[in-house]
């Protein structure tokens, strides 16, 4: 089911070079994808909508170098009532924002209009952070983990790149899991402003091979499935239905998600 949200629909949206270059959006959520350059954030993108060429990938750092808006889903069901004067009723029910890199050729311009992103745009819902988990925690992550947290953003952590770096991905994602989690959890204490486990931080740290069809143990997908589920609550969405449906904007959601441990053992 949420499979097939995101490859509904599914359309090229736009390419922003900073907040002001974004069209108005009051209605449809939106998702942004955030992390260092050459995590694997276009690859994400494209596994989630299940079409390798929607974003341009490559083996070189500093592929995508503006903030590129993809739609998908159906039609959403917006009250005509609400829809300012003059506003089309949107054809698709989210947005996902692929971003440029952190940490390539450092450019003080990509800090500074995802952050003005971060603070201002209303329909932001939430944010996805890749981490590849061949590497270290760089502080750029933690930098972005931070902004998100004092935006009061909803922010869910997905390790990449499963399928690469040495020995068992089960330990190795599982210690950067641990380790996340135990930074994830200093920050909300330092920024109290109630962006905390569960209510900012998605506490599921989940794993992905994107960049693979099969990963032995991982599943068919690489663990997309379940990163389908969390964005899709994150962006307010009822996932308990048949069929996915918008939640009213003040409802929280209290159903099943798949952890990493889920992944972990359903797919043994
Ligand atoms: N093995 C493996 N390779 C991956 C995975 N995800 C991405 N890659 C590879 O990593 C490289 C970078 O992928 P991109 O998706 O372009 O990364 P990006 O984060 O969008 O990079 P920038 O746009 O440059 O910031 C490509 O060669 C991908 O094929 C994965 O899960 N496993
Ligand atoms: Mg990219």
């Amino acid at each position: 089911m949420p499979a097939s949200f995101f490859t509904t629909g599914f359309q090229f949206l736009y390419s922003a070079e900073s907040l002001k270059h974004h069209p108005k959006n009051l209605h449809v959520p939106e998702i942004i994808i955030l992390g260092a350059s050459n995590v694997g954030k276009s690859s994400f993108l494209n596994a989630l909508v299940n079409k390798p060429d929607a974003a341009r990938v490559s083996a070189r750092p500093g592929k995508t170098t503006l903030m590129n808006a993809f739609a998908v889903g159906p039609p959403p069901n917006i009250p005509k009532g609400t829809l300012k004067a003059g506003d089309k009723m949107p054809r698709y029910s989210l947005v996902l924002v692929d971003t440029p890199g952190y940490g390539f050729r450092s450019q003080a311009s990509w800090g500074d209009s995802v952050w003005k992103y971060i603070k201002a745009r209303k329909m932001l819902r939430g944010a996805v952070v890749l981490l590849s988990s061949e590497k270290r925690l760089m502080e750029q992550d933690r930098w972005i983990l931070r902004t998100l947290a004092e935006a009061n953003t909803r922010t869910m952590v997905v390790l990449t790149k499963a399928d690469k770096g040495g020995g068992s991905w089960t330990q190795r994602c599982g210690d950067m899991a641990t380790l996340l989690r135990d930074e994830l959890k200093k920050i909300s204490r330092s920024v109290g402003n109630g962006w905390g486990e569960g209510s900012g931080w998605n506490p599921d740290i989940h794993v992905t091979a994107a960049g693979m069809d099969h990963v032995p143990r991982l599943g068919s997908g690489g663990g997309v499935g379940g990163v389908r589920m969390s964005i899709l609550e994150m962006a307010g969405f009822d996932l308990q239905e048949k069929e996915v449906k918008k939640k009213d904007e003040t409802v929280t959601y209290g159903g099943p998600v798949v952890s990493f441990d889920d992944i972990k053992w359903k797919t043994g």
